[in-house]
């Protein structure tokens, strides 16, 4: 069950959401359909489908999707994945973005392995920034990427990100200079105040250029950081990072459980 409650507004043309589930259960089974609905518009209306994926506890709230009725009714021949931020580290390291998708969506569903995007884990964290920067202007040529032509930067089709109990998203962390990254589509960090401190990320202009974004949120560990994101009384200074996700022109629905929104007044 879910109670859908009001966020914020975004932005003009930018729409939010906010979803409350009884369960970790109950979330992952609507983001299954959330993001199976997703794939089957982007999939008829461009022929392919751009999913970015966060690390950490997000990957588990994904697993409805290598299940019955998903496993077979999904396209996942138009899915082309990638990472919004990735440490630094080999592909078959514990701390692997890469890993963990690998071991608990990418390895269960027949996406075509040329179409997973990991980093190259040979080369310094910006060189990594570099090279990742420069396949997604590929992709964009080929058209696998869609433009956004509002802000010039990629529109990926969906986003399902994770939220830090600091309010960090992607690597972008609180205070940290990498927040106000304007040109750039992927950068990195030498000094990630989250282990391991060499990680590349996607910028802001690139994840507020999304057609869609679910951030999903669990645990009671993380309801300071939604209450101030989500109170009504919002300041324009000493924003949280997950504040700056604010969509030029989509949809941004926040997944939650009640412990996620425990601190907020009107749940
Ligand atoms: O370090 C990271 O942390 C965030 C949040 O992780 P969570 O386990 O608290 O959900 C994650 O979204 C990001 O991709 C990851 O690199």
């Amino acid at each position: 069950m879910a109670t859908d409650g009001a966020a914020p507004e975004g932005e003009a043309g930018s729409k939010r959401k906010l979803l409350v589930f009884d369960s970790k259960e109950d979330l992952a089974v609507s983001l299954a359909k959330y993001t199976a609905d997703l794939s089957e518009k982007f999939a008829a209306e461009r022929g392919a489908f751009t999913v970015v994926l966060s690390g950490g506890s997000l990957v588990n709230s994904l697993r409805k999707l290598t299940e019955p009725p998903y496993l077979d009714s999904v396209d996942w021949s138009k899915w082309h994945v990638f990472w919004v931020d990735e440490r630094v580290v080999p592909k078959d390291h514990e701390d692997s973005n890469y890993k963990l998708a690998l071991d608990g969506l990418l390895a269960k569903v027949p996406i075509p392995t040329g179409q997973v995007y990991a980093i190259n884990d040979a080369l310094s964290a910006e060189g990594a920034a570099d090279d990742y920067e420069t396949c997604l202007k590929q992709l964009v040529k080929n058209g696998v990427i869609a433009m956004s032509q509002s802000t010039g930067f990629p529109r990926f089709d969906v986003m399902l990100l994770g939220m830090g109990p600091d309010g960090h998203i992607a690597s972008l962390f609180p205070g940290h200079p990498l927040v106000n990254e304007n040109q750039r589509w992927v950068t990195y960090i030498k000094d990630s105040p989250k282990p391991p401190p060499e990680r590349i990320t996607f910028t802001f202009p690139v994840i507020n250029s999304s057609a869609y974004v679910a951030m999903v949120v669990t645990g009671a560990g993380k309801a300071g950081a939604v209450q101030k994101a989500l109170s009504d009384k919002q300041t324009s200074s000493d924003l949280l990072p997950v504040e700056m996700a604010v969509l030029q022109d989509g949809e941004f629905t926040w997944f939650t459980d009640k412990p996620a929104v425990s601190m907020l007044q009107n749940k």
